[in-house]
């Protein structure tokens, strides 16, 4: 995982597009410029079973078509089936070694870190990028924690500043520069892109704010 590929890491699951075409949510988010995609496909109405497969799938394929990274939210098994780039797992997920030992060595693993402690075990675990937050509040995850500013990212870049982190929770363009300063390589954001009413200019907007703060380190 090269840190540029976390600049701007778009989230979604097709109860994340507003009442849209989530597909059609995902190609207009690539045509911005989403540098990284992740398929979170979570909470009530989430697709299971076949529907789920389908749509994991075309997501997977728009990704490659623009050569973007695909990664698999919590589901080992969907993403080792649909050859994902990457899974990402938080805390709560299982055990990060026994999962890296599953995925094996080339699949992209992120890993959902609170503070330097937990960063620190999911490197040693195996880890290519840490998940840290949330930094603002958050109404796209109803089991988020308290916000926690940018200080967490702080500490951990400093304790680890090989360790590509990409911040998350209550992530927007005009709030996107502390992320990056803290140490951040990217933000990853759910809402700014998949609630927008153009999430291609979103994209292009937020992926501006990053690369402005990215100079200015
Ligand atoms: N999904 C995530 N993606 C990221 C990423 F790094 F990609 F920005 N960071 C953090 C999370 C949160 O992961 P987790 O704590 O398991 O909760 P959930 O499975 O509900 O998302
Ligand atoms: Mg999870």
């Amino acid at each position: 995982m090269k840190p540029e590929q976390l600049a701007v890491y778009f989230i979604m699951g097709s109860v994340n597009a507003a009442g849209r075409n989530p597909i059609e949510v995902l190609e207009s988010a690539l045509r911005g410029g989403v540098t990284c995609f992740q398929l979170r496909e979570k909470g009530p109405g989430a697709l299971k079973g076949e529907a789920l497969l389908e749509f994991a799938t075309a997501c997977r394929d728009l990704c490659r078509e623009h050569g973007v990274g695909f990664i698999v939210n919590d589901d080992v098994d969907l993403a080792v089936h649909l050859g994902a780039d990457g899974l990402h797992v938080g805390q709560e997920d299982g055990d990060i070694r026994k999962i890296r030992s599953r995925i094996g060595g080339q699949m992209i693993l992120g890993v959902s870190a609170h503070d330097a402690g937990e960063a620190g075990a999911a490197l040693a675990a195996g880890a290519d990028y840490l998940g840290m937050g949330p930094v603002y509040g958050t109404r796209s995850k109803p089991d988020a924690r308290e916000a926690s500013g940018t200080g967490l990212i702080r500490d951990a870049h400093a304790a680890h500043p090989d360790l590509p982190i990409v911040g998350i929770g209550g992530i927007r363009a005009d709030n996107a520069a502390p992320v990056i300063r803290a140490g951040a390589s990217g933000v990853s954001v759910i809402s700014a892109i998949s609630h927008a009413s153009d999430p291609a200019r979103a994209a292009r907007e937020l992926h501006q704010a990053v690369e402005e703060a990215i100079m200015e380190k």
